[in-house]
């Protein structure tokens, strides 16, 4: 399939983020073929976008996501992390069905998608399920087999053997697969040795809670003399690519350790706001040059999975927290969200509008009030776009949803099983 997008501007991400007036970009396949100030007469393209009064950008990246969660929108609202999954979440949980996280994973993809996130980074209950619905919504997804307790058993392994099989690497390498033992309070010291070498293995990312509440910190300072961070380093993790969902209580060598070995932090303000974890040092994480990208947890602490959102949080808290207006810019919030998340997929060409890299794109549509005047681009889009400005998504050159209707998933059908199901 190739696409022709005429006369619009972009935002390009990766070095430093700038805007680019009224170009035409060629799609071809799932590349981008070329970025260019006048139309190239060879180009045959099969489907043409108008680009007037819209914006084309990077996707977004959601890098901390547990699926099928939808189902469980509002379930134990304004309780803290360990009142809420122990009393509420883990109890509701035990009664999902293969069923339920589908239809779940798929009604959690379509508010994505709507919100222009083109690849997120998940772990949960059924990784078969969600893998099937990830599959089938278009999305780009890393998907995390969730591994909880003391021992490393038999039908864990079998699981992520199969799933592993099923979907690693499939449909050019969109769909890939994680281990996701859920945090240090839930597995044991022996698991988690066991996880890291099955991971090495299979030579998979690993994806998992760390350092989230001040509860989780002490138990790791009691129980073991050390923070979590330095925990799951002593074990050897940080050797293999991890990402570390929360990262809010660090000291000043967690952080040295984070940056050091490139631990890839998915900062998720929302979620820590609501479950009042506390706020992330994510200035301090910067400054040393630490990987951060961005993710919105589950839809149960956030109650949404809305990246525009989540941008435009974490663009404000640590300007009000730390009382100081320079810090995490706009610019650096867009990086966060669109272009660092290629860390999490191993993929180099991502996450920027240049010739050659993944045409995994948005469009947003310009004409709107609260984006007049447009006397800074960037600034605009972090602090004044909403998610229904997202007019089309592109994953792998594939349109998944155009003028905001999404493409490949049928809504209609979706809502009345979501409907039979609560
Ligand atoms: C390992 S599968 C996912 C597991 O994690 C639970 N969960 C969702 N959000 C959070 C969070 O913010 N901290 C810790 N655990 C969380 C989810 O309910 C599943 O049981
Ligand atoms: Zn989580």
């Amino acid at each position: 399939m190739k696409i022709l997008i005429k006369n619009i501007d972009i935002i390009r991400c990766e070095e430093e983020v700038k805007v680019e007036k009224n170009v035409f970009v060629g799609i071809e396949n799932d590349k981008i073929k070329f970025i260019s100030k006048n139309f190239l007469e060879d180009f045959k393209f099969d489907y043409e976008i108008d680009g007037k009064n819209k914006l084309l950008m990077p996707g977004f990246v959601n890098s901390h996501t547990h699926l099928p969660m939808s189902i469980l929108r509002s379930v134990g609202s304004d309780t803290s992390l360990m009142d809420w999954l122990y009393n509420y979440i883990f109890p509701t949980e035990k009664k999902l069905t293969k069923k339920h996280a589908y239809l779940g994973s798929l009604l959690t993809l379509v508010e994505m998608i709507k919100s222009g996130t083109t690849a997120i980074n998940d772990m949960y209950f059924f990784a078969d399920e969600v893998a099937k619905a990830a599959y089938d919504s278009g999305i780009r997804a890393s998907i995390g087999v969730n591994i909880v307790g003391d021992e490393f058993t038999d039908s864990m392994k079998s699981e992520i053997e199969d799933v592993y099989k099923n979907y690693n690497n499939v449909d050019n390498g969109r769909i890939s697969v994680n281990l996701a033992p859920h945090a240090m309070y839930t597995c044991s010291k022996n698991l988690l040795k066991d996880v890291l070498e099955f991971a090495k293995k299979l030579n998979v990312n690993i994806h998992t809670h760390i350092a989230e509440t001040k509860d989780e910190y002490n138990y790791s300072m009691e129980k073991f003399g050390v923070s979590p961070v330095k925990y799951f380093y002593e074990l050897g993790y940080f050797d293999l690519k991890v990402i570390a969902a929360h990262c809010v209580h660090l000291n000043d060598e967690d952080i040295d350790i984070m940056a050091r070995k490139k631990v890839i932090c998915s900062h998720n303000p929302t979620s820590n706001l609501k479950l009042a974890s506390g706020i992330a040092p994510i200035p301090k994480l910067l400054e040393k040059e630490a990987i951060v990208t961005i993710g919105t947890d589950g839809c149960a602490s956030n109650n949404n999975v809305n990246i525009v959102e989540e941008m435009h949080i974490a663009s404000l808290i640590h300007k009000g927290y730390n009382l100081d207006p320079t810090l995490v810019k706009a610019s650096q919030v867009l990086k966060i969200a669109t272009s660092n998340g290629k860390y999490i997929f191993g993929i180099d060409n991502m996450g920027d509008i240049k010739e050659g890299y993944k045409a995994d794109l948005v469009i947003i549509d310009l004409n709107k009030p609260h984006l007049y005047p447009n006397n800074d681009t960037i600034s605009n889009i972090v602090y004044s776009a909403q998610a229904s400005d997202v007019d089309t998504v592109i994953v792998d050159g594939k349109i998944l949803m155009e003028k905001g209707e999404v493409k490949t998933i049928d809504l209609e059908k979706l809502y009345y099983e979501i409907n039979k199901i609560s």
